[in-house]
């Protein structure tokens, strides 16, 4: 196999970047984390405005769903990210999930040290993708636990402080799990999706798996030298992004290779196509390109919920719209999410081939 290092489902140890800022309050990067590559080639980035806002109760009133499904197609073909307002989820459900996790990172290292990945896991306190000794690194910490299904849950690894950590995470995960059902459902509808083929796209969201990334980026003493988080596209059916704060950090790759700010808007949650759905939708859809830059003053903290159909869903291009449009796929067709995993954690992280071009034909 291509590329150096290990595969993409185990993670090397790496010390905390928050443990590294308390500890030494650099007032420089320290050499692993300064990228004088192309990964901040360009800071640049745009006006806010015109990132798309897509509203789910005028999805669910009949009235005005046909006008909100175009919006949706258009934010999804354009731009595969778009602010979810109107979501329904509870505000005292977000806000205790917020507290908890700002509250987890706030703990000394010790007790967050409790939850340490183990060797040859992704699951836990850590970094993701540290795959050889001299990779440069991103200015961040994470705790990344399974919630859905329940079996799979690794308890073990879930903290037991903050005392209301585990019950908000719960919460927080079946409540992500239902909106992507919903927003799935949606999506589907906008690329023309009906009857048995919708049901099944939705169901299969609503039993699927749910893993949610907490992510901590301290305030950076270089931040125009460091990243936040490497760019890099979602292998995941759709992610769903709360910010924990207003501290903006989040960008996506326009169509026009811009980076654009995606704007914390209180109340809203960032929908992340993933590249499951832009399989789904053979192309039409995009799975975008997004990355996190850092701040010289503020810390940011936010959390990704990824959610996979269930293996009732083959992941390859929808037979509907293959026959709606007459085109030819361009993806094949895996038999379910879990192969779709299998091959992306079995690649390395400098592969020549991007992950989604190897499911070409
Ligand atoms: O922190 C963010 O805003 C983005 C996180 C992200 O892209 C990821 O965890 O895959
Ligand atoms: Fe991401």
């Amino acid at each position: 196999m291509q590329g150096k290092g290990v595969t993409l489902n185990c993670t090397l140890p790496v010390p905390s970047v928050q443990e590294l800022v308390r500890q030494q309050r650099p007032d420089a990067l320290p050499p692993r984390y300064l990228r004088d590559d192309t990964v901040v080639a360009d800071h640049h980035h745009e006006s806010l405005q015109d990132l798309p806002r897509i509203d789910l109760g005028k999805l669910m009133d009949l009235a005005s769903r046909s006008t909100e499904l175009r919006n949706l197609d258009s934010a999804c073909r354009e731009w595969g990210l778009f602010l979810l307002v109107n979501h329904g989820v509870s505000d005292e459900g977000m806000r205790m999930t917020k507290e908890n996790v700002r509250g987890f990172f706030e703990l000394p290292h010790h007790e967050k040290q409790k939850s340490a990945q183990r060797p040859g896991s992704l699951e836990g306190y850590g970094q993701a993708f540290v795959t050889f000794h001299d990779q440069k690194l991103d200015w961040n910490d994470m705790i990344f636990l399974k919630c859905h299904p329940p079996h799979a849950r690794n308890l073990d690894l879930w903290p037991r402080n903050p005392p209301e950590f585990r019950m908000a995470l719960e919460k927080y995960g079946e409540d992500m799990r239902k909106l992507a059902e919903a927003v799935a459902k949606y999506i589907g509808m906008a690329l023309g999706i009906h009857e048995e083929e919708l049901d099944l796209l939705a169901k299969s969201f609503g039993e699927g798996s749910c893993q949610v990334r907490m992510t901590y980026y301290p305030a950076c003493p270089e931040p125009e030298r460091a990243v936040g988080m490497t760019p890099h596209a979602d292998a995941t059916g759709i992610t769903l992004l709360t910010e924990c704060g207003n501290v903006a950090g989040l960008q996506v790759l326009r169509k026009d290779n811009c980076w654009v700010t995606v704007p914390p808007v209180p109340g809203s949650i960032v929908v992340n196509l993933g590249q499951i759905v832009e399989v789904y939708s053979n192309g039409t859809y995009r799975a975008p390109d997004h990355r996190v830059v850092v701040n010289k003053e503020k810390e940011r903290v936010s959390i990704a919920t990824f959610c996979n159909p269930s293996p009732s869903l083959p992941v390859g291009p929808s037979p509907q719209l293959l026959a709606a449009t007459g085109l030819p796929p361009i993806f094949q067709t895996l038999s379910n999410s879990e192969e779709f995993m299998q091959r992306f954690y079995s690649r390395k992280l400098l592969d020549a081939v991007p992950f989604i071009d190897s499911l070409k034909l």
